[in-house]
């Protein structure tokens, strides 16, 4: 079977991208910039007009109490759902950089439930201005008639400042509650927003709601969909993937971002969530396993690098089958033993596909460098020569 070969722009990627090493708890906080306008310019730059198309913005709001910091744990540092009871209250605003894939490279704002977040003293402005998504979080097992005014002032306040912002509603912690209590609140909730946005003369703002709890997949799915539209690629991975489970005899394939088990993108084959549930835990099976006994004795290597391939047989005649497609995303496909006889078909397909996946990479990362060193010359070009930006003419 032919290897892909290694281009030097592979080693160029490795290098730009943050390692699996520390596979754990290894997000940053960035709690102790400036609390009012969570600026960090050194981090991230405002004045910078491609900053925040490199990195889009998800902010987490909601009233206190309402699971926000919780969802950010239990998605992003593997914390186990019942550890959230202990979580303390957030009281300064939590920016996290989540870039652990080239394709899920975001940030995520938390903000505490408590913060007056229209006190004319917070710039909430330039908040907006570079966000993607905010995701507002309703706890369900409450009375969430607050909640509701709040999302509105929100909601038509971020609007006015960007159209472009996704609103994306969690009705969160629906663990608590029985199969018609879940729709029925999801169809109360999801009129009331929408009665109140129509009175505002809003009606084009859309929302999307989302019933999730952090004790069991549904956060996951939930995420992964927020973010699959903050993927400009997504149309061409889509594509890519319906390609290839047609020539492959494949029943559903997914695109996973490993660390945060999110799937960037499917085929276009409807998702049902046992399917997603298994493909998560076949993810946690072999990286536990690699980890225990994958690793060298002085613990050196990663979990999952080049060799990271899983086949797992199950016995309604279905195969699992796990490959690795960059440092950061696996493929993970659901075939039919009989379709899995034509293992080499589905490898060199798997090549051709992978490959075509390093390139759409590549196109973006091409296009990212030359955007930072246009804006990098006109910055240089305001400047004097001693440095400082010239005055206005
Ligand atoms: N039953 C249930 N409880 C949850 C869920 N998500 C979070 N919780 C609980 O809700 C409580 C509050 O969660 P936090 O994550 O601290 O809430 P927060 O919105 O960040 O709160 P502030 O920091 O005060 O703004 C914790 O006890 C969590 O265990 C869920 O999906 N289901």
């Amino acid at each position: 079977m032919s290897q892909v070969p290694r281009k030097p722009q592979e080693e160029e990627e490795e290098d730009e991208l943050v390692g699996l090493a520390d596979y754990g708890d290894r997000a940053e906080s960035f709690s102790d910039e400036d609390p009012e306008t969570g600026a960090d310019e050194a981090f991230l730059d405002f004045s910078d007009p491609f900053s925040t198309e490199v990195k889009p913005r998800i902010l987490l709001m909601g009233l206190r109490r309402s699971g926000k910091s919780s969802i950010q744990k239990v998605v992003f540092h593997k914390m186990s759902p019942n550890e959230t009871l202990f979580l303390e209250s957030t009281n300064k605003i939590c920016r996290e950089d989540v870039s652990n894939s080239s394709f899920v490279n975001f940030q995520i704002w938390d903000f505490p439930g408590q913060i007056d977040f229209f006190d004319p003293t917070f710039d909430y402005e330039m908040i907006f201005r570079g966000t993607g998504a905010l995701i507002f979080v309703i706890d369900s097992q409450d009375d969430y008639m607050e909640a509701l005014a709040r999302l509105h002032l929100t909601v038509t306040r971020a609007y006015k400042v960007n159209p472009d912002i996704n609103f994306e509603i969690f009705i969160h912690k629906v663990d608590g509650l029985s199969d018609d209590h879940k729709i029925e609140t999801q169809r109360d909730i999801h009129q009331r927003t929408n009665d109140d946005l129509a009175d505002a003369g809003l009606e084009k703002i859309h929302l999307s709601f989302y019933l999730t709890s952090i004790y069991d997949h549904s956060i996951f799915e939930a995420f992964s969909k927020v973010v699959q539209k903050l993927i400009p690629q997504l149309p061409t991975l889509e594509n890519l993937l319906n390609i290839f489970i047609s020539n492959s005899g494949i029943e559903k394939a997914f695109l996973f971002d490993v660390v945060s088990k999110i799937y960037i993108a499917t085929d276009s084959t409807p998702v049902d969530m046992q399917t997603y549930e298994l493909c998560c835990d076949m993810i946690d099976v072999v990286i536990d396993i690699s980890c225990i006994y994958g690793l060298k004795e002085d613990g050196a290597g990663t979990p999952y690098d080049k060799e990271s391939t899983a086949i797992i047989k199950l016995n309604n005649t279905t195969v699992l089958y796990l490959k690795e497609v960059t440092k950061f995303l696996a493929l993970v496909c659901f075939v039919r033993e009989e379709s899995f006889e034509r293992k080499g078909l589905i490898d060199y397909n798997f090549h051709c596909f992978r490959k075509a996946i390093h390139e759409v990479f590549e196109v973006r990362m091409k296009v990212v460098r030359s955007r930072k060193h246009q804006s990098q010359m006109q910055k240089n070009k305001r400047a004097t020569p001693n440095g400082t930006p010239r005055a206005p003419l």
